[in-house]
């Protein structure tokens, strides 16, 4: 069965203390979601959401970073509470750093790969991750629909595992729903982030649980 990483991103901003609270006992991550304005051109939740949040949730806290150039603040975040961070690929041409800097807060580090990046520009540091992030949507907003073509980098990376015996988990992010799960699943997903399809419902657990029936 997948886990669940709810992302804060389509919850009420001005309840989020609520919202957090309707997940909690069912999903194993939070997700949230980090943007500059200029890797992608929304703005969003800075170290100080971090803090916050972490006071009122015991959910892995799973920070995504849409930044440039994001070992600016690699350590705010994981001295703020994040228990696992996420760079991206294209964000920065010192990846190896970033997530040496994230391994070295002794938290999970992870790297993200954008719809349009092969897996070959993370092959030299897969030894080195605690989980890949595949993009299943282009980065930037909730809603999107879920690309089906990222599905085979899913495999690949699975293949990966296998042959050199890695153990990262493999989290999709974007579009995620009772159905576009379960290729994604059957490819080799661990992890699945879903933000509209969870918190657009009244019973956002419901949902949680729908992803993970979706996998059994
Ligand atoms: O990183 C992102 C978007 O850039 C995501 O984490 C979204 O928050 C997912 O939202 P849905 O596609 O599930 O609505
Ligand atoms: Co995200």
């Amino acid at each position: 069965m997948i886990k669940v990483a709810p992302s804060i991103l389509s919850a009420d901003y001005l309840n989020l203390e609520r919202d957090i609270n309707k997940i909690e006992k069912d999903a194993e991550y939070l997700h949230i979601d980090v943007m500059d304005g200029d890797f992608v051109p929304s703005i969003s939740y800075g170290p100080g959401w971090v803090k916050q949040i972490r006071k009122v949730s015991d959910l892995i806290l799973d920070v995504h970073m849409m930044v440039r150039n994001p070992e600016r603040y690699v350590d705010e975040f994981a001295d703020n509470g994040a228990d696992l961070i996420g760079v991206h690929v294209e964000a920065t041409p010192h990846i190896h750093r970033a997530l040496q800097m994230i391994k070295n807060k002794g938290i999970k580090a992870e790297v993200v790969i954008n719809p349009g990046t092969p897996v070959e520009s993370i092959k030299p540091v897969l030894y080195m991750v605690d989980q890949v992030l595949v993009m299943t949507v282009n980065p930037g907003f909730g809603g999107q629909k879920f690309l089906p073509e990222t599905v085979k980098k899913i495999k690949q990376l699975n293949d990966l595992k296998k042959s050199e015996g890695y153990s990262f988990d493999i989290e999709i992010d974007g579009g995620v729903n009772n159905e576009t799960v379960k290729t994604a699943y059957n490819a080799g997903a661990t992890v699945a982030v879903a933000g509209s399809y969870v918190f657009n419902d009244e019973n956002p657990s419901s949902k949680v649980q729908a992803i993970k029936d979706a996998t059994k």
